[in-house]
């Protein structure tokens, strides 16, 4: 069976510059394709490249479209090379629209909104509470730590007095510090997790993602020994290869999965199949293309219901 092929490249700007320890990100760029059969059937994938996790460039996506023909063949979609994990995503994603296996309901998916580092945080993490949120993820590891961790003291502080005048249950609170912390940092934002979540109050810091480098893969076992509040790799695991790695390295906690660049669904659905993992999955900002496509995934292959880090829609105008 062959399919025409088409594509185009997008640019998307975020509302504000998304502040991580990685630096700033303005814009969002990725490619829309679209697989035609000989019906006139069309499947619809998006390659949303995020080089600096680990995945190809956007340049190298681009290339590889380029160079392909009008037509293209099955065997083609399945042997995309691992070193281009988000056009394995976007041109399986197409290919699986085209050839659905399952019905997969979305639907009883819970999201996990997106909050912005510092200060605004304050008032951003409110707007979506009363919007219905109940799991949020705020972004550490920019800052002077005790800069961060008097603003962490003051959402907390602000999340106990709203819940305590609403009915709302318990109220899930994820840190990402992509990677920015020392050890000794990492200990110190782990004793206040820890310390909020024996309180066992109206807040629980769910996890604590990739809180080191992803060379220090031991010292964050290391961690999940001293503390009890869970860590997630998110970086470490950023594709197939290196989530099977961590996993062979005993990582028991949380996997953070990214289906856009972490490589082939097909794949993936393996893995997931034959190693019951406690993951997280999460959105690399793609369009709603990409966003259908991974919702898709994570539906079929979420073990625990844990919420899916796609509450991302207010990072961007349109
Ligand atoms: O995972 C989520 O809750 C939302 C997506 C998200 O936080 C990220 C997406 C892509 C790159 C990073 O900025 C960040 C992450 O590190 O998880
Ligand atoms: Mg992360």
């Amino acid at each position: 069976m062959n399919y025409q092929f088409q594509f185009q490249p997008y640019q998307r700007p975020f509302k504000i510059p998304l502040k991580t320890a990685h630096g700033m990100w303005k814009m969002r760029e990725g490619i829309i394709l679209n697989l035609t059969d000989k019906q006139g059937n069309i499947g619809w994938g998006e390659i949303a490249p995020l080089s600096w996790f680990g995945s190809e460039t956007m340049e190298d996506a681009l290339t590889f479209c380029q160079q392909l023909p009008s037509c293209i063949s099955i065997e083609t979609i399945f042997t995309i090379p691992d070193y281009l994990p988000a056009c394995q995503f976007g041109f399986e994603s197409a290919f699986t629209e085209l050839n659905p296996n399952t019905f997969l309901d979305i639907n009883k998916l819970h999201y996990s909104e997106l909050l912005p580092a510092g200060e605004t945080v304050l008032t951003t993490w409110k707007t979506l509470f009363q919007q219905g949120a109940k799991t949020f993820k705020w972004k550490i590891g920019i800052d002077d730590i005790t800069e961060e961790i008097n603003i962490f003291q003051k959402l907390i502080h602000s999340i106990t007095t709203t819940l305590s005048h609403s009915q709302a249950q318990k109220i899930h609170l994820r840190l990402d510090a992509n990677g920015g912390l020392t050890f000794e940092q990492a200990q110190k934002w782990l004793e206040h997790c820890d310390l909020m979540n024996a309180n066992q109050g109206l807040i629980e810091i769910e996890f604590l993602e990739q809180p080191l480098s992803i060379d220090q893969l031991d010292l964050m076992l290391e961690l999940c020994d001293r503390y009890s509040t869970l860590l997630a790799l998110d970086e470490s695991v950023a594709n197939l290869q290196q989530l099977n790695s961590c996993y062979q390295q005993g990582w028991l906690d949380i996997f953070v999965i990214k289906p856009a660049i972490v490589g082939s669904p097909k794949k993936l659905k393996n893995f997931c199949q034959n190693n019951e993992i406690d993951a997280v999955f999460s959105s690399v900002f793609e369009t709603n293309i990409g966003q259908k496509s991974a919702l898709k995934i994570a539906s079929e292959l979420l073990f625990y219901n844990r919420a899916v880090g796609f509450g991302i829609n207010h990072w961007f105008t349109i």
